[in-house]
């Protein structure tokens, strides 16, 4: 039979805070095909998520087929904005949120995993993070400012964790993110120059694929996800009507599950794929391949 097998390979997956999104669903999915799984959390979001850890309000999500629960080798701090600690700015630094977590930069976070675990660490790094404040308004009354926080967070800290973690990687290494449709298609109401943060994320998956896929042997590819009612998307406020959209609309008419993201990913990060790089594949039940509602 062929498995999906990732033990003795280390992942760490960027953006998770709960286990209601598709990073923690990734995480669990790695584990669950073998791998050691670090996570990366947002400072602002870090102490509720430990908290929830501590108290165990996490234990049913955590509990793996094997029996086993799913243990994170280490949580680390992480603002995607930024990729030095001298880049963020002294109110960031001097946040209450931010002040106890130490190094919360990108390089800050490759500094830990090589004091943490040696030279090369990493085999699997997975990208399941976006922010755009401005995510309601539509694009027509988006700020500079508001569009370029949604980039920066969105698109270019992708960019970013390839260059710093590259050099990180074990030989046949993979990045993977998650991007939205809204990038190719107008999905009213996904505002903020959050759309436009999606397309680069897309294109710089193809570019990033070569480039690192040269310097560094290893692959990069996008999973473009259906809709799921996750904490950072419940901040479009339409993500409901997106879901159901989607569920009637679909070839496979029913809400695309975390668990399909998930398995996609792990097979994605495994010697499996070695073959695929550079693609944005899609996990949305079909979504991506219609041309009108199904529905008349
Ligand atoms: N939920 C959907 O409908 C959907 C669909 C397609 C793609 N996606 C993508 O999936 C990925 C994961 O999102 P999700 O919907 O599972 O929600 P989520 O809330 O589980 O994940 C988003 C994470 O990003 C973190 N984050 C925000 N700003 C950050 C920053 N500056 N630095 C570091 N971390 C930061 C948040 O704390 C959160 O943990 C995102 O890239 C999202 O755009 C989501």
């Amino acid at each position: 039979m062929l498995n999906i097998d990732l033990s003795g390979k280390r992942a760490l997956v960027a953006g998770v805070a709960d286990d209601a999104g598709y990073g923690f669903a990734i995480a669990k999915a790695l584990a669950e095909a073998g791998a050691t799984v670090s996570v990366a959390t947002w400072p602002p979001a870090l102490k509720i998520f430990l908290n929830l850890l501590e108290r165990g309000k996490m234990d049913d999500s955590r509990r793996l087929a094997s029996g086993g629960m799913l243990e994170f080798e280490r949580i680390y701090p992480l603002d995607a904005a930024f990729d030095t600690l001298a880049e963020a700015p002294e109110d960031i630094r001097s946040n209450k949120r931010y002040t106890e977590t130490g190094d919360f930069s990108i390089v800050g976070m490759a500094e830990r995993l090589v004091a943490d675990f040696g030279e090369r660490p990493l085999d699997i790094v997975v990208h399941s993070l976006a922010n755009g404040p401005e995510v309601k308004k539509p694009l027509l009354e988006t700020s500079r400012a508001g569009y370029l926080a949604a980039v920066s967070v969105s698109a270019y800290s992708l960019v970013a964790m390839v260059q710093r973690l590259g050099p990180l990687m074990r030989p046949r290494g993979s990045f993977c993110s998650l991007t939205y449709m809204a990038s190719e298609r107008v999905i009213p109401g996904y505002g903020g120059g959050m759309s436009s943060a999606k397309a680069a994320l897309e294109s710089d998956t193809r570019l990033l694929a070569f480039e690192a896929g040269r310097k560094f042997g290893v692959r990069v590819n996008t999973i473009s996800a259906g809709p799921l009612a996750s904490r950072a998307a419940s901040a479009i406020g339409i993500i409901e009507r997106m879901v159901d959209y989607c569920a009637q609309n679909t070839p496979l008419p029913e809400p695309v599950q975390p668990t399909e993201i998930a398995t996609a990913a792990a097979f994605l990060a495994s010697d499996l794929a070695s073959g695929i790089t550079g693609s944005t594949v899609y996990v949305d039940k079909g979504y991506h391949a219609m041309g009108m509602p199904a529905q008349v």
